[in-house]
């Protein structure tokens, strides 16, 4: 008897849901990315506690389980990942990873190629997204205030220092935030300080433009293809604070020509009307 009332509520509830998103992309479009942060809040949770058996805390091998996981969801997702030029991440010790950063779907192209002990730089406020914040902690994500630059500026000296003795990479998106314009965003000079600061090298990583299969304002996301591109190391030995900008604005150039290059698109004129990111 119940059952059978349940049914009747369920089945047409699921046949008029699966109606509206037929109906409507913006609708389709909103499921889609909602059932994206659903996966990555259920998948934090239940990585979390495999993380603290394995390693009992916050620690940058944490990275190893997360990396396992996520990359497993561009299955679900139907996206592919063609990458070159990983032998460039084989640099001996520390180096400063700089990439384009274009979505929250972002995290998977992350996760493809990170290599061994490699954390990123994270806005703080994303530490109280859930389960998510919690295996960010885990993995040894660092965290800025970037509404204060004197805040964030004192915790990259101090990854600078955990780099040399602990050893481990850094990831940094320069551009700041999410950008998914077709274009790059001038890039913050973070990334470079710290770079010089400890006298390791840079490694540009491109991905290409998201924008043919995943498009907020078209509510376009479909399967896609995306080209990875990590370009050779940048050594920093014997440069000063007086070198930063000119690092910075070489790493922009050539990640930005290789950003055109590997979305097939042409250079963008001034002005045009960049999308908002999701
Ligand atoms: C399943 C779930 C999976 C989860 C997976 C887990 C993975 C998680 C992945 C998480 C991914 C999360 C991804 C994310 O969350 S992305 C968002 C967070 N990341 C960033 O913002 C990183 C890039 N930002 C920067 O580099 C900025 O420069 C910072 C934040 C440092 C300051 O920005 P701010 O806007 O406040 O200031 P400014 O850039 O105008 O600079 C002002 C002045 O200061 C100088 N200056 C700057 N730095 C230094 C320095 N170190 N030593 C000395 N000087 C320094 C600089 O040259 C300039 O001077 P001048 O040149 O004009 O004279
Ligand atoms: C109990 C609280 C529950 C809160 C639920 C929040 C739901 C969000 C859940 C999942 C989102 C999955 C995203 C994975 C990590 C995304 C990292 C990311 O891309 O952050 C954006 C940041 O780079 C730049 O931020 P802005 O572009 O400046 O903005």
């Amino acid at each position: 008897m119940e059952s059978g009332g349940l049914l009747l509520w369920a089945l047409p509830s699921a046949l008029l849901l699966a109606l509206l998103l037929q109906l409507s992309p913006r609708l389709r479009f909103r499921a889609k990315v909602l059932s994206y942060c659903a996966l990555c809040l259920m998948a934090s949770a239940l990585t979390a506690p495999a993380c603290l058996l394995w390693n009992g805390g916050r620690t940058v091998e944490n990275m190893r389980i997360i990396k396992n996981v996520v990359r497993s969801f561009k299955y679900l997702y139907g996206l592919r990942f063609d990458v070159k030029g990983l032998e460039h991440f084989q640099v001996e010790g520390p180096c400063v990873i700089v990439s384009n950063h274009q979505s929250v779907l972002d995290m998977m192209g992350l996760m493809e190629i990170l290599p061994d002990r490699c954390v990123q730089i994270g806005k703080r406020e994303l530490l109280y997204f859930g389960s998510v914040g919690l295996i960010m902690y885990l993995g040894g994500v660092i965290f800025i205030n970037r509404k204060s630059t004197s805040n964030a500026k004192s915790v990259m000296s101090g990854v600078g220092q955990a780099m040399t003795t602990d050893n481990v990479k850094v990831w940094i998106y320069p551009e700041g935030t999410r950008n998914g314009n077709g274009d790059l965003l001038p890039f913050k000079k973070g990334a470079f300080h710290l770079a010089i600061q400890t006298q390791v090298p840079v490694i540009p990583v491109v991905y290409s433009s998201f924008t043919t299969f995943y498009n907020p304002e078209k509510n376009l996301f479909t399967s896609g293809r995306i080209r990875v591109e990590v370009l050779p190391p940048i050594h920093t030995s014997g440069m000063t604070a007086t070198d930063v900008t000119e690092l910075c604005d070489t790493c922009y150039t050539t990640m930005r020509e290789t950003f055109f290059r590997l979305s097939g698109t042409a250079r963008r004129v001034n002005g045009s009307t960049p999308h908002l990111a999701q």
